[in-house]
């Protein structure tokens, strides 16, 4: 059963449309400059205040200080913090140490050498991506043999290479943000028919498991 994550919310309306979706995660780049979704720490703590319970918030840096998010992780605004630019093991498990919460290591992955440095990560989960996040482009899947951790798939997933990303490389959890928006706001019409698909495909993958199990 893949796991739903949202990213790069910005505002209450995004907020509203996945509390009606219920995705399993749902992401907030914190203080990266220069990129549109980035959002202050004080921000994010008031749009998770309105989150569903059931919804875990996941919150994006990049290359940040320590202490950005130790503190959030350590006040119960986030559940995990994902780590997008060089963070290194050091780093991650600082992070690990101070808080006990999860860390997500983002990895661009143009080499099987990538892949091989992302299963090597000390991090609770990695996250296969394109390169630099939220770019809407996916990366080459030849590249991911089968991978035994738990692993999030990013990089360009939207309605049309949902069902063949699952297929194919069995991730843990999606994460999407780009497809699901129009004139690049957060669309709600979007994000309901992504999570209606993910069901959808996850009943059948059970249905399929559970016959090869009967007939083996
Ligand atoms: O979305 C951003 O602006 C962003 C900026 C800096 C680091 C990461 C960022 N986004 C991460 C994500 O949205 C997801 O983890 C993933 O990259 C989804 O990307 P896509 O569906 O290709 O837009």
């Amino acid at each position: 059963m893949a796991k739903l994550k949202i990213c790069g919310l910005t505002c209450k309306e995004d907020i509203e449309a996945v509390n009606g979706a219920k995705p399993d995660f749902a992401g907030f780049i914190i203080e990266v400059p220069g990129r549109r979704r980035s959002l202050t720490a004080e921000r994010v703590k008031v749009l998770v205040k309105g989150l569903d319970k059931e919804i875990l918030p996941v919150g994006v840096f990049v290359n940040a200080a320590p202490e950005l998010p130790i503190s959030l992780l350590r006040d119960g605004t986030l559940w995990a913090a994902q780590l997008h630019g060089d963070e290194d093991e050091d780093y991650i498990e600082k992070i690990q140490n101070m808080t006990g919460k999860p860390v997500i290591k983002a990895f661009s992955i143009k080499t099987p050498e990538d892949v091989q440095r992302a299963l090597r990560s000390p991090a609770d989960y990695i996250l296969l991506d394109h390169g630099a996040g939220g770019t809407g482009e996916p990366f080459d899947w030849t590249l991911v043999p089968p991978v035994r951790r738990p692993f999030f798939l990013a990089g360009g997933i939207g309605p049309e290479n949902l069902r063949s990303a699952i297929g194919t490389l069995h991730p843990w959890a999606v994460d999407l943000s780009s497809s699901l928006e129009t004139d690049g706001r957060k669309d709600r019409a979007k994000i309901q028919q992504i999570a209606r698909m993910l069901k959808q495909i996850n009943t059948l993958e059970a249905y399929r498991k559970e016959r090869e199990a009967d007939l083996e």
